[in-house]
């Protein structure tokens, strides 16, 4: 079996440029898009198997980095974008037309990711992004519907492009979640 993970990482990613700025996403509407302008480079770009996170028709995974919420601008048809479930710690911003997600951002102030949006960098021309690193979220493919007798199959295929999987986010992200836990119940010094 030929294992597809999502369109943009089974053509393979171009590499980052390490002078990349930013680009425009443009959602799948031919008429009136929304576009979303991201102001810098992304990073922890990853396959994403999660349930709520935006997969294009078909794709097994969703594509998603982070950014800073400063360098993320709705520069056109905002009157479109409405947040999918008010009650998720991510509020993913999608057109109500074409059902892409725009954004996803997290308003909860005291959160590890405060600050930090979520976006989908195949939704942009632009060449440069930072490419997926890591695979997440891996064994919620099944909450989807994904047959359970393959998930070995998934994650060599995953390993084989050069995507770790992980069941939930990478080693990195989890640290930064446990050390903000951390320091947020006193057990690690402020300033560390
Ligand atoms: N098994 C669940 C997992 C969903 C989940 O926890 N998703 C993560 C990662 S999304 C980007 O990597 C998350 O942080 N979710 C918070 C939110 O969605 O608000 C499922 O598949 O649904
Ligand atoms: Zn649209
Ligand atoms: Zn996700």
């Amino acid at each position: 079996m030929t294992v597809h993970i999502h369109p943009a990482i089974d053509a393979g990613s171009p590499p980052a440029d390490a002078d990349f700025a930013g680009g425009t996403l443009t959602c799948h509407c031919t008429t009136d898009p929304v576009t979303v302008r991201i102001g810098s480079q992304v990073a922890h770009n990853h396959a994403c198997g999660c349930t709520k996170c935006w997969k294009p028709d078909g794709a097994l995974f969703a594509q998603i980095a982070v950014v800073s919420r400063e360098n993320v601008a709705v520069t056109a048809n905002e009157q479109k974008l409405q947040v999918t479930d008010d009650s998720a710690t991510i509020r993913r911003h999608a057109c109500q037309v074409c059902g892409v997600h725009m954004y996803g951002r997290i308003e909860n102030t005291a959160h590890a990711f405060y600050g930090l949006d979520f976006v989908h960098t195949e939704l942009s021309k632009e060449t440069g992004w930072a490419p997926p690193g890591f695979a997440a979220f891996v064994s919620s493919i099944i909450e989807a519907g994904a047959d359970p007798a393959k998930m070995g199959e998934v994650r060599a295929h995953l390993e084989s492009i050069g995507l770790p999987p992980y069941d939930v986010l990478s080693p990195v992200l989890m640290d930064a979640i446990a050390t903000h836990t951390a320091k947020a119940s006193g057990k690690l010094y402020q300033g560390a």
